[in-house]
Protein backbone atom coordinates (compact mmCIF):
# COMPACT_ATOMS: atom_id res chain seq x y z
CA UNK A 1 0.00 0.00 0.00
CA UNK A 2 1.00 3.74 -0.70
CA UNK A 3 1.91 5.57 2.38
CA UNK A 4 1.42 9.04 2.48
CA UNK A 5 3.59 11.49 4.37
CA UNK A 6 2.45 15.43 5.78
CA UNK A 7 5.06 17.63 5.80
CA UNK A 8 4.71 20.07 7.93
CA UNK A 9 6.41 22.91 7.17
CA UNK A 10 5.89 25.22 9.55
CA UNK A 11 7.97 27.30 11.82
CA UNK A 12 5.71 27.40 14.66
CA UNK A 13 5.11 23.99 16.89
CA UNK A 14 2.33 24.29 18.33
CA UNK A 15 0.30 24.87 14.95
CA UNK A 16 2.52 22.01 13.43
CA UNK A 17 1.33 19.06 16.43
CA UNK A 18 -2.41 20.52 16.25
CA UNK A 19 -2.72 20.30 12.08
CA UNK A 20 -0.79 16.92 12.58
CA UNK A 21 -3.70 16.00 15.17
CA UNK A 22 -6.03 16.49 12.68
CA UNK A 23 -4.76 14.65 9.99
CA UNK A 24 -2.89 12.05 11.57
CA UNK A 25 -5.67 9.43 11.17
CA UNK A 26 -5.32 9.75 7.51
CA UNK A 27 -1.31 9.77 6.83
CA UNK A 28 1.50 7.36 7.91
CA UNK A 29 4.34 9.49 8.18
CA UNK A 30 4.92 12.51 9.82
CA UNK A 31 7.54 14.68 8.59
CA UNK A 32 9.13 17.45 10.83
CA UNK A 33 9.93 19.87 7.64
CA UNK A 34 13.05 21.59 7.58
CA UNK A 35 11.20 25.04 8.24
CA UNK A 36 10.43 23.39 11.63
CA UNK A 37 13.50 21.91 12.73
CA UNK A 38 15.42 24.84 11.89
CA UNK A 39 13.09 27.14 14.13
CA UNK A 40 12.82 24.13 16.84
CA UNK A 41 15.23 22.26 16.50
CA UNK A 42 15.35 18.50 17.75
CA UNK A 43 12.89 19.64 20.26
CA UNK A 44 10.25 19.26 17.45
CA UNK A 45 11.19 15.72 16.55
CA UNK A 46 10.93 14.77 20.14
CA UNK A 47 7.53 16.43 20.63
CA UNK A 48 6.09 14.99 17.63
CA UNK A 49 7.22 11.64 18.23
CA UNK A 50 5.84 11.93 22.12
CA UNK A 51 2.67 13.14 20.48
CA UNK A 52 2.58 10.20 17.17
CA UNK A 53 3.65 6.87 19.11
CA UNK A 54 1.82 4.98 16.01
CA UNK A 55 3.41 7.14 13.65
CA UNK A 56 6.80 7.04 11.68
CA UNK A 57 8.38 10.53 12.21
CA UNK A 58 10.89 11.74 9.52
CA UNK A 59 13.43 14.56 10.18
CA UNK A 60 13.47 16.49 7.33
CA UNK A 61 17.04 17.58 7.66
CA UNK A 62 18.09 17.97 4.85
CA UNK A 63 21.81 17.23 5.51
CA UNK A 64 24.82 18.42 3.51
CA UNK A 65 27.52 17.66 5.95
CA UNK A 66 28.21 15.68 9.38
CA UNK A 67 26.06 12.81 8.39
CA UNK A 68 26.90 10.72 11.12
CA UNK A 69 26.19 13.61 13.99
CA UNK A 70 23.42 14.68 12.38
CA UNK A 71 21.45 11.05 12.02
CA UNK A 72 22.35 10.79 15.45
CA UNK A 73 20.90 13.60 16.96
CA UNK A 74 17.67 12.73 14.95
CA UNK A 75 17.67 9.07 16.05
CA UNK A 76 17.87 9.86 19.73
CA UNK A 77 15.25 12.52 19.35
CA UNK A 78 13.01 9.76 17.98
CA UNK A 79 13.12 10.17 14.24
CA UNK A 80 12.33 6.68 12.30
CA UNK A 81 13.91 8.68 8.89
CA UNK A 82 16.30 11.01 8.65
CA UNK A 83 15.93 13.25 5.38
CA UNK A 84 19.34 13.87 3.76
CA UNK A 85 20.78 15.67 0.59
CA UNK A 86 21.91 13.53 -2.70
CA UNK A 87 23.89 16.15 -3.34
CA UNK A 88 26.28 15.52 -0.63
CA UNK A 89 29.17 14.14 -0.32
CA UNK A 90 29.01 10.05 -0.59
CA UNK A 91 31.32 10.41 2.45
CA UNK A 92 28.71 12.15 4.21
CA UNK A 93 25.97 9.78 2.75
CA UNK A 94 28.00 6.72 4.11
CA UNK A 95 28.21 8.03 7.78
CA UNK A 96 24.45 8.26 7.60
CA UNK A 97 23.79 5.41 6.50
CA UNK A 98 26.63 4.09 9.45
CA UNK A 99 24.88 6.24 11.90
CA UNK A 100 21.52 5.16 11.06
CA UNK A 101 22.24 1.74 11.48
CA UNK A 102 23.52 1.96 14.62
CA UNK A 103 20.91 4.71 16.20
CA UNK A 104 18.23 2.52 14.68
CA UNK A 105 16.67 5.06 12.15
CA UNK A 106 16.69 4.97 8.67
CA UNK A 107 17.69 6.79 5.75
CA UNK A 108 15.73 8.96 2.80
CA UNK A 109 18.09 10.83 -0.05
CA UNK A 110 16.74 13.83 -1.46
CA UNK A 111 17.29 14.50 -5.12
CA UNK A 112 16.33 17.92 -5.20
CA UNK A 113 18.29 20.23 -7.31
CA UNK A 114 20.45 17.34 -8.39
CA UNK A 115 21.65 17.99 -11.86
CA UNK A 116 21.71 14.46 -12.46
CA UNK A 117 18.96 12.57 -10.82
CA UNK A 118 18.33 9.36 -12.52
CA UNK A 119 22.37 8.44 -12.11
CA UNK A 120 22.68 9.75 -8.64
CA UNK A 121 19.55 7.74 -7.83
CA UNK A 122 21.49 4.54 -8.97
CA UNK A 123 24.43 5.74 -7.19
CA UNK A 124 22.26 6.00 -3.79
CA UNK A 125 20.87 2.88 -4.02
CA UNK A 126 24.52 1.57 -3.77
CA UNK A 127 25.54 3.12 -1.74
CA UNK A 128 22.59 2.22 0.51
CA UNK A 129 20.51 4.31 1.65
CA UNK A 130 16.37 2.90 2.26
CA UNK A 131 14.64 5.43 0.38
CA UNK A 132 15.01 8.18 -2.47
CA UNK A 133 13.09 10.94 -2.49
CA UNK A 134 12.19 12.50 -5.73
CA UNK A 135 11.74 15.74 -4.78
CA UNK A 136 10.98 19.99 -6.55
CA UNK A 137 11.47 22.17 -4.02
CA UNK A 138 8.71 24.97 -3.28
CA UNK A 139 11.43 27.46 -4.93
CA UNK A 140 11.44 25.48 -7.99
CA UNK A 141 7.54 24.46 -7.80
CA UNK A 142 7.10 28.41 -8.38
CA UNK A 143 8.92 28.12 -11.38
CA UNK A 144 5.79 25.63 -12.99
CA UNK A 145 7.96 22.38 -12.30
CA UNK A 146 6.71 19.08 -10.38
CA UNK A 147 8.61 15.73 -9.96
CA UNK A 148 6.28 13.70 -12.43
CA UNK A 149 8.59 13.19 -15.29
CA UNK A 150 12.32 12.76 -13.15
CA UNK A 151 9.68 10.23 -11.21
CA UNK A 152 9.15 8.05 -14.18
CA UNK A 153 12.55 7.66 -14.91
CA UNK A 154 14.36 6.69 -11.67
CA UNK A 155 11.19 4.42 -10.69
CA UNK A 156 12.51 2.40 -13.59
CA UNK A 157 16.04 2.36 -12.23
CA UNK A 158 15.82 1.85 -8.62
CA UNK A 159 14.31 -1.09 -6.53
CA UNK A 160 14.60 0.79 -3.26
CA UNK A 161 11.28 2.45 -3.04
CA UNK A 162 10.93 5.94 -3.69
CA UNK A 163 9.20 9.12 -2.40
CA UNK A 164 7.99 11.33 -4.27
CA UNK A 165 7.15 15.53 -3.78
CA UNK A 166 7.20 18.76 -4.94
CA UNK A 167 3.60 20.66 -4.96
CA UNK A 168 1.31 17.61 -4.90
CA UNK A 169 -2.31 17.71 -5.49
CA UNK A 170 -4.84 15.00 -5.33
CA UNK A 171 -4.58 14.32 -9.44
CA UNK A 172 -0.87 14.27 -9.27
CA UNK A 173 -0.39 12.33 -5.82
CA UNK A 174 -2.74 9.51 -8.01
CA UNK A 175 -0.44 9.59 -10.74
CA UNK A 176 2.68 9.37 -9.00
CA UNK A 177 1.60 5.96 -6.47
CA UNK A 178 0.52 4.38 -10.72
CA UNK A 179 3.90 5.41 -11.44
CA UNK A 180 5.52 3.41 -9.11
CA UNK A 181 6.32 5.88 -5.65
CA UNK A 182 5.56 4.42 -2.45
CA UNK A 183 5.58 6.99 -0.56
CA UNK A 184 3.66 10.54 -1.23
CA UNK A 185 4.90 13.40 0.37
CA UNK A 186 2.89 16.39 0.61
CA UNK A 187 2.80 19.82 2.22
CA UNK A 188 1.14 22.98 1.36
CA UNK A 189 -1.95 21.28 0.00
CA UNK A 190 -2.84 19.81 3.47
CA UNK A 191 -0.91 21.85 5.15
CA UNK A 192 -2.01 25.38 4.02
CA UNK A 193 -5.22 24.49 3.50
CA UNK A 194 -8.30 25.55 5.36
CA UNK A 195 -9.15 21.92 6.44
CA UNK A 196 -6.27 19.80 6.87
CA UNK A 197 -7.73 16.76 7.54
CA UNK A 198 -10.77 17.26 4.63
CA UNK A 199 -7.54 17.76 2.61
CA UNK A 200 -5.61 14.83 4.07
CA UNK A 201 -8.48 12.86 3.33
CA UNK A 202 -8.81 13.00 -0.34
CA UNK A 203 -4.89 13.12 -1.00
CA UNK A 204 -5.59 9.39 1.09
CA UNK A 205 -8.52 8.60 -1.24
CA UNK A 206 -6.50 9.38 -4.55
CA UNK A 207 -3.28 7.26 -3.49
CA UNK A 208 -5.47 4.40 -2.16
CA UNK A 209 -6.96 4.05 -5.43
CA UNK A 210 -4.49 5.31 -7.92
CA UNK A 211 -4.98 5.94 -11.42
CA UNK A 212 -2.58 7.26 -13.84
CA UNK A 213 -4.89 10.54 -14.36
CA UNK A 214 -3.58 12.69 -16.98
CA UNK A 215 -2.18 15.76 -16.04
CA UNK A 216 -3.42 18.75 -18.73
CA UNK A 217 -1.54 22.02 -18.34
CA UNK A 218 -3.27 25.03 -20.00
CA UNK A 219 -1.57 28.03 -21.27
CA UNK A 220 0.60 30.19 -19.30
CA UNK A 221 -1.18 32.81 -19.71
CA UNK A 222 -4.09 30.96 -18.99
CA UNK A 223 -2.60 29.50 -15.87
CA UNK A 224 -1.63 33.14 -14.41
CA UNK A 225 -4.97 34.82 -15.15
CA UNK A 226 -6.56 31.63 -13.43
CA UNK A 227 -4.36 31.94 -10.13
CA UNK A 228 -4.43 35.85 -10.36
CA UNK A 229 -8.30 35.58 -10.19
CA UNK A 230 -8.11 33.55 -6.74
CA UNK A 231 -5.81 36.07 -4.92
CA UNK A 232 -5.96 39.60 -3.85
CA UNK A 233 -3.39 42.80 -4.28
CA UNK A 234 -2.47 42.58 -0.40
CA UNK A 235 -1.98 38.89 -1.34
CA UNK A 236 0.78 39.69 -4.62
CA UNK A 237 2.25 42.48 -2.82
CA UNK A 238 3.21 39.78 0.07
CA UNK A 239 4.51 37.53 -2.60
CA UNK A 240 6.70 40.57 -3.77
CA UNK A 241 8.12 41.11 -0.18
CA UNK A 242 5.52 43.27 0.26
CA UNK A 243 6.05 45.40 -2.31
CA UNK A 244 4.29 48.40 -3.39
CA UNK A 245 0.89 49.32 -5.43
CA UNK A 246 0.47 52.02 -7.91
CA UNK A 247 0.70 55.06 -5.24
CA UNK A 248 -3.11 57.03 -5.36
CA UNK A 249 -5.51 54.95 -7.91
CA UNK A 250 -8.40 53.68 -6.71
CA UNK A 251 -11.82 52.05 -7.90
CA UNK A 252 -14.31 54.01 -9.59
CA UNK A 253 -16.49 51.18 -8.97
CA UNK A 254 -16.28 49.42 -5.28
CA UNK A 255 -16.17 45.26 -5.35
CA UNK A 256 -14.60 45.29 -9.26
CA UNK A 257 -11.23 43.04 -9.56
CA UNK A 258 -9.19 43.51 -12.79
CA UNK A 259 -6.80 41.08 -14.08
CA UNK A 260 -5.00 41.25 -16.94
CA UNK A 261 -1.94 42.26 -19.15
CA UNK A 262 -0.74 45.34 -19.85
CA UNK A 263 -1.31 48.21 -22.87
CA UNK A 264 0.44 50.82 -21.31
CA UNK A 265 -0.21 54.59 -23.01
CA UNK A 266 1.67 57.56 -22.83
CA UNK A 267 -0.17 60.42 -23.02
CA UNK A 268 -0.72 64.53 -21.81
CA UNK A 269 -2.74 65.62 -19.24
CA UNK A 270 -6.22 65.64 -21.04
CA UNK A 271 -5.09 64.56 -24.23
CA UNK A 272 -7.46 61.57 -24.97
CA UNK A 273 -6.37 60.55 -28.36
CA UNK A 274 -3.89 58.05 -27.32
CA UNK A 275 -6.35 56.27 -24.61
CA UNK A 276 -8.47 55.96 -26.96
CA UNK A 277 -6.68 54.84 -29.88
CA UNK A 278 -5.49 51.73 -27.18
CA UNK A 279 -8.81 50.71 -27.11
CA UNK A 280 -8.06 49.55 -31.24
CA UNK A 281 -4.40 48.06 -29.86
CA UNK A 282 -6.06 46.40 -26.85
CA UNK A 283 -7.24 42.15 -26.97
CA UNK A 284 -9.66 40.95 -25.06
CA UNK A 285 -8.75 40.66 -21.32
CA UNK A 286 -5.89 43.09 -21.40
CA UNK A 287 -5.98 45.96 -19.61
CA UNK A 288 -5.12 49.58 -20.34
CA UNK A 289 -2.96 51.43 -18.47
CA UNK A 290 -2.29 55.39 -18.68
CA UNK A 291 -0.14 57.59 -17.67
CA UNK A 292 -0.99 61.27 -18.03
CA UNK A 293 1.36 63.90 -17.73
CA UNK A 294 -1.02 65.28 -15.16
CA UNK A 295 -4.58 65.16 -13.69
CA UNK A 296 -6.28 68.61 -14.74
CA UNK A 297 -8.73 67.29 -17.56
CA UNK A 298 -9.76 63.75 -17.71
CA UNK A 299 -8.62 61.48 -20.75
CA UNK A 300 -11.65 59.03 -20.12
CA UNK A 301 -15.32 58.64 -19.96
CA UNK A 302 -18.30 57.06 -20.41
CA UNK A 303 -17.89 56.57 -24.55
CA UNK A 304 -14.40 54.88 -24.59
CA UNK A 305 -15.66 52.93 -21.77
CA UNK A 306 -18.70 51.91 -24.30
CA UNK A 307 -16.29 51.41 -27.01
CA UNK A 308 -13.37 49.13 -24.23
CA UNK A 309 -16.30 46.84 -22.95
CA UNK A 310 -17.29 46.09 -26.75
CA UNK A 311 -13.95 44.78 -27.22
CA UNK A 312 -14.15 43.21 -23.82
CA UNK A 313 -11.24 44.80 -22.41
CA UNK A 314 -10.30 43.48 -18.78
CA UNK A 315 -10.53 46.94 -16.81
CA UNK A 316 -8.96 50.59 -17.48
CA UNK A 317 -6.03 51.98 -15.03
CA UNK A 318 -5.68 55.61 -15.36
CA UNK A 319 -3.00 57.86 -13.70
CA UNK A 320 -4.73 60.90 -14.62
CA UNK A 321 -8.31 61.89 -14.48
CA UNK A 322 -11.45 60.62 -15.57
CA UNK A 323 -15.26 62.14 -15.92
CA UNK A 324 -18.75 60.82 -16.67
CA UNK A 325 -18.05 58.68 -13.50
CA UNK A 326 -22.06 58.39 -13.43
CA UNK A 327 -22.15 56.50 -16.46
CA UNK A 328 -19.18 54.32 -15.89
CA UNK A 329 -21.05 52.79 -12.54
CA UNK A 330 -24.17 52.48 -14.54
CA UNK A 331 -22.17 50.76 -17.12
CA UNK A 332 -20.39 48.32 -14.11
CA UNK A 333 -16.89 48.60 -16.03
CA UNK A 334 -13.68 48.40 -13.70
CA UNK A 335 -11.84 52.14 -14.49
CA UNK A 336 -9.13 53.18 -11.58
CA UNK A 337 -8.13 56.69 -11.41
CA UNK A 338 -5.86 59.34 -9.75
CA UNK A 339 -8.83 62.02 -9.88
CA UNK A 340 -12.30 62.88 -11.18
CA UNK A 341 -12.96 66.23 -13.01
CA UNK A 342 -15.90 66.93 -15.26
CA UNK A 343 -13.85 68.40 -18.02
CA UNK A 344 -12.63 66.79 -20.88
CA UNK A 345 -9.19 67.87 -22.87
CA UNK A 346 -8.50 67.43 -26.72
CA UNK A 347 -7.46 64.47 -28.63
CA UNK A 348 -3.88 66.27 -29.86
CA UNK A 349 -2.63 62.65 -30.55
CA UNK A 350 0.78 63.74 -28.75
CA UNK A 351 2.51 60.45 -26.40
CA UNK A 352 2.59 56.91 -27.35
CA UNK A 353 1.29 53.14 -26.96
CA UNK A 354 2.90 50.23 -25.26
CA UNK A 355 6.03 51.91 -24.04
CA UNK A 356 7.60 51.90 -20.66
CA UNK A 357 5.53 53.96 -18.05
CA UNK A 358 5.72 54.77 -14.73
CA UNK A 359 2.73 55.32 -12.33
CA UNK A 360 2.46 56.34 -8.88
CA UNK A 361 6.34 55.30 -8.27
CA UNK A 362 5.47 52.04 -10.13
CA UNK A 363 7.34 50.86 -14.08
CA UNK A 364 4.74 49.19 -15.91
CA UNK A 365 6.17 47.75 -19.11
CA UNK A 366 3.91 46.13 -21.60
CA UNK A 367 2.53 42.57 -20.89
CA UNK A 368 3.24 42.76 -17.42
CA UNK A 369 0.49 41.57 -15.77
CA UNK A 370 -1.85 43.85 -13.56
CA UNK A 371 -4.17 42.97 -11.01
CA UNK A 372 -6.22 45.90 -9.64
CA UNK A 373 -8.89 45.35 -6.46
CA UNK A 374 -10.24 48.01 -3.82
CA UNK A 375 -6.94 47.80 -2.44
CA UNK A 376 -5.03 49.29 -5.22
CA UNK A 377 -3.20 47.97 -8.39
CA UNK A 378 0.06 45.59 -8.32
CA UNK A 379 1.90 45.28 -11.47
CA UNK A 380 3.76 42.10 -11.83
CA UNK A 381 6.94 41.89 -14.18
CA UNK A 382 5.83 39.84 -17.10
CA UNK A 383 9.15 37.85 -16.53
CA UNK A 384 8.17 36.63 -12.94
CA UNK A 385 4.16 36.83 -13.63
CA UNK A 386 3.95 32.96 -13.05
CA UNK A 387 6.37 32.65 -9.97
CA UNK A 388 4.43 35.17 -8.35
CA UNK A 389 0.87 34.63 -9.09
CA UNK A 390 2.03 31.04 -7.33
CA UNK A 391 3.40 32.79 -4.87
CA UNK A 392 0.27 34.63 -3.96
CA UNK A 393 -1.72 32.15 -3.58
CA UNK A 394 0.74 30.34 -1.26
CA UNK A 395 -0.03 33.42 0.83
CA UNK A 396 -3.83 33.09 0.31
CA UNK A 397 -3.40 29.40 1.75
CA UNK A 398 -1.05 30.46 4.66
CA UNK A 399 -3.72 32.60 5.58
CA UNK A 400 -6.79 30.66 4.70
CA UNK A 401 -5.52 28.37 6.86
CA UNK A 402 -4.75 31.17 9.95
CA UNK A 403 -8.15 32.75 9.17
CA UNK A 404 -9.65 29.08 10.22
CA UNK A 405 -8.04 29.11 13.56
CA UNK A 406 -8.92 32.52 14.51
CA UNK A 407 -12.24 31.80 13.77
CA UNK A 408 -11.39 28.98 16.33
CA UNK A 409 -11.29 31.58 18.88
CA UNK A 410 -7.05 32.32 18.72
CA UNK A 411 -5.68 35.58 18.22
CA UNK A 412 -3.46 36.62 15.65
CA UNK A 413 -0.34 37.48 17.76
CA UNK A 414 -1.23 34.05 19.53
CA UNK A 415 -1.47 31.69 16.39
CA UNK A 416 1.95 33.13 14.51
CA UNK A 417 3.97 33.66 17.70
CA UNK A 418 4.36 37.23 16.97
CA UNK A 419 6.59 37.98 20.01
CA UNK A 420 9.30 35.38 19.41
CA UNK A 421 9.68 36.40 16.08
CA UNK A 422 9.88 40.29 16.24
CA UNK A 423 13.45 41.48 15.25
CA UNK A 424 15.82 41.26 18.05
CA UNK A 425 16.98 44.57 19.26
O1 LIG B 1 10.78 19.58 1.69
C1 LIG B 1 10.00 20.37 1.29
C2 LIG B 1 10.44 21.65 0.68
O2 LIG B 1 11.81 21.68 0.50
C3 LIG B 1 8.52 20.10 1.40
O3 LIG B 1 8.29 19.48 2.60
C4 LIG B 1 8.04 19.20 0.28
O4 LIG B 1 8.27 19.87 -0.96
C5 LIG B 1 6.55 18.91 0.41
O5 LIG B 1 5.82 20.09 0.47
P1 LIG B 1 4.95 20.62 -0.80
O6 LIG B 1 3.88 19.58 -1.04
O7 LIG B 1 4.39 21.94 -0.33
O8 LIG B 1 5.90 20.73 -1.94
Amino acid sequence: MPKLQVALDLVELKRAVEIAKEVAEYVDLIEVGTPLIKSEGMNAVRVMKKTFRNHEIVADMKTIDTGALEVEMCAKSGADIVIILALSNDSTIEEAIRSARKYGCKIMADLINHPNPVERAKELEELGVDYINVHVGIDVQMLGYDPIEILKKVVKEVSVPVAVAGGLDVDRASLCVSLGAEIVIVGSNIVKTKNPKESAIKFRKAIDSAKPVEIVRKSLDEEIREILMQVTTPNVSDAMHRAKAIEGIYPIIKGKKVVGKAVTVYTMDGDWAKPVEAIDVAKAGEVIVIKCSGDSSAVWGELATRSCMNKGIAGVIIDGAVRDVDEIVKLDFPVFARKVVPNAGEPKGFGEINVKIVCGGVEVNPGDWIIADDNGVMVIPQKRAYEIARRALEVKKHEDRIRAEIEGGKTLAEIIELYKWEKLK
